[in-house]
């Protein structure tokens, strides 16, 4: 949400919740992250397990009743798509909770948001950047983005306050779009906001429109705008594409330019491809935007991600400085990192670090000659020989014990029966590990490092299934779901989602059959 737009009157001094606060006995609250203009977030902590969360609250209490009605809408709208949404590339709130603090009046009944914690914000990156250079990571971060506000959009949401300090960076690398108190349901082709975004992001076409009961009238294309300001700040380290002090003198500017009384003046050290793809999204008008919808520039972001591969291998470490992050967080963004051999070498070289046992790192088969690690592939399984290494390699991607080399086998055996041409057109299921091409853009990996990501490449489809089955094996973590089990929820997880799974809390029924199937695979593939 927006500091600088959001009413004044949203109580005078606001109230804070000590440190050790608990929240139902299963969250500890530490200290402030920091204030919006709607809440206050605050550093948490799972009681269960330990795990770092970020407790957004949103109080209602201190309000003047007549600013009551419209920030409860605000609250129940962050709250309704906060808790609907179920994407890698948007912050995920793991629980909503009412909070009961009868000593803190203001803060009686107020909502608490209990979200996965990032480690910075893309605004925290630009603070630090150097101007006129990209910032570290720049494409992947924009990836990320395009791909969450495409799926925003083709649910039937608008962000409505697109912004660096709404873009967060988790641990491990993860891009996480965030803050959803001003996302609105589209109403056929728009829907209404009260006026309150931020003015640096907002289109020019905003300006001129009147505002009604309902609001002003937010359509994708206002995200689009938005998204075409933020790639231009991160592609140049900060600068914004329209001249002036001030976010107000932007804005006028960018209205000008809209009228067509001043050119479009982007940054002149842009590659072409981004140039071109920032000015579709600064489009002049609603109307002339339209045709570059979020689905089609989370495409062309992809592309052109995988075109500035060859020059990013080694941002990795370069983010991780920046953010300060722990060895931990390097070594998860390892895992994390889509960049081909280098990445995969490094998580390799951690797993033989790490391990007790003898490695299983090196690629191929030599690690079946002696003393094999848990979960390697035994040499008689019915494996084919030529994509062994390419299973081995992506399991070693993942350093949590329950994705093995042979339980990636065994799926793929039930997937696919290890055809890389696999298709079952109806369920929108393509290639040796049966990706839905939509879901796997969100997850790709380049395993073999040839600079492209494809789902019907098997060592993209393998290293990228091998991701997802360490993402969910950590989220069941997370939750608590029991250890012994972990191995058949991840195929349960990668058949369904980690919410199914963590909903029904163990196998869902519907795809039983499926997961006892690869459970009988992965009995006999295991040394
Ligand atoms: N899940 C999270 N993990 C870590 N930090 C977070 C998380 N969510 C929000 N923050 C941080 O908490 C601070 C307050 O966030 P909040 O969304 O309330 O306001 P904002 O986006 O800064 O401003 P406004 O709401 O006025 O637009 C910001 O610094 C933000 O980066």
């Amino acid at each position: 949400m927006t500091a600088h737009e959001a009413p004044d009157d949203l109580g005078p001094e606001r109230p804070g919740l000590p440190e050790g606060f608990r929240i139902d006995g299963e969250w500890e609250l530490g200290a402030v992250i920091g204030s919006g203009g709607w809440g206050t977030v605050y550093e948490g902590r799972s009681l269960a397990d330990g795990t770092p969360v970020a407790v957004k609250v949103l109080p209602t209490g201190s309000l003047a009743p007549g600013t009551r009605t419209a920030f409860g809408e605000l609250v129940a709208r962050e709250v309704r798509f906060s808790a609907g949404a179920d994407h890698p590339h948007l912050v995920r709130t793991r629980a909503v909770r009412t909070l009961a603090v009868p000593d803190l009046p203001a803060l009686d009944g107020a909502t608490a948001l209990v979200m996965d914690r990032a480690e910075a914000s893309v605004k925290d990156v630009l603070d630090a950047a150097e101007p006129g250079r990209a910032v570290a990571d720049a494409a992947r971060i924009l990836g990320g983005v395009a791909a969450g506000l495409a799926h925003m959009h083709g649910a039937g949401w608008v962000h409505g306050d697109l912004k660096p300090a709404n873009v967060l960076l988790g641990a491990g690398g993860q891009v996480w779009l965030a803050d959803f108190g001003l996302a609105v349901e589209l109403d056929g082709s728009h829907a209404h906001l009260p006026p309150l975004g931020t003015l640096d992001h907002l289109p020019p076409e905003w300006w001129s429109q009147r505002t009604g009961t309902l609001g002003s009238v937010v359509r994708p294309t206002a995200d689009v705008w938005a998204f075409g300001i933020l790639a231009h700040q991160v592609l140049t380290g900060g600068l914004h594409p329209f001249p002036g002090a001030t976010a107000r003198a932007r804005s006028l500017a960018a209205q000008s330019y809209a009228r067509g009384t001043a050119p479009l003046r982007l940054d002149a050290g842009l590659d072409e491809g981004w140039r071109v793809l920032i000015a579709d999204c600064l489009a002049p008008d609603h109307a002339s935007r339209q045709p570059h919808t979020a689905q089609r520039l989370a495409a062309r972001v992809e592309r052109l991600v995988r075109d500035a591969r060859p020059h990013r291998r080694r941002t990795g470490p370069v983010v991780a400085a920046l953010l300060g992050l722990t060895a931990v967080a390097v070594a998860g963004m390892a895992l994390l990192g889509g960049d081909g051999p280098a990445g995969g070498d490094r998580a390799g070289d951690r797993r033989t670090a790490g391990a007790t046992g003898p490695a299983t790192g090196a690629p191929g088969r030599g690690a079946a000659a002696g003393t094999a690690a848990p979960g390697a592939l035994r040499p008689d399984a019915d494996v084919p020989d030529a994509l062994r290494p390419v299973i081995d390699r992506a399991a070693h991607r993942c350093t949590d014990e329950e994705v093995t080399p042979a339980l990636l086998a065994a799926m793929l055996k039930v997937e696919s029966g290890f055809d890389v041409n696999a298709a079952r057109p109806a369920r929108d299921e393509y290639g040796i590990a049966m990706w839905t091409p939509s879901v796997f853009r969100a997850w790709a990996v380049d395993g073999d490092g040839d600079g492209d990501k494809d789902h019907m490449s098997a060592p993209d489809a393998i290293a990228t299934m091998s991701l997802y089955a360490c993402w969910l094996d950590q989220r069941f973590k997370q939750e608590g779901l029991p250890k012994e089990d972990l191995q058949a929820l991840i195929v349960a997880g990668y058949r369904t989602s980690d919410r199914t799974v963590i909903e029904e809390r163990g196998v869902p029924e519907r795809v039983r059959p499926h997961v006892e199937e690869v459970l009988r695979h992965l009995a006999a593939y295991e040394r």
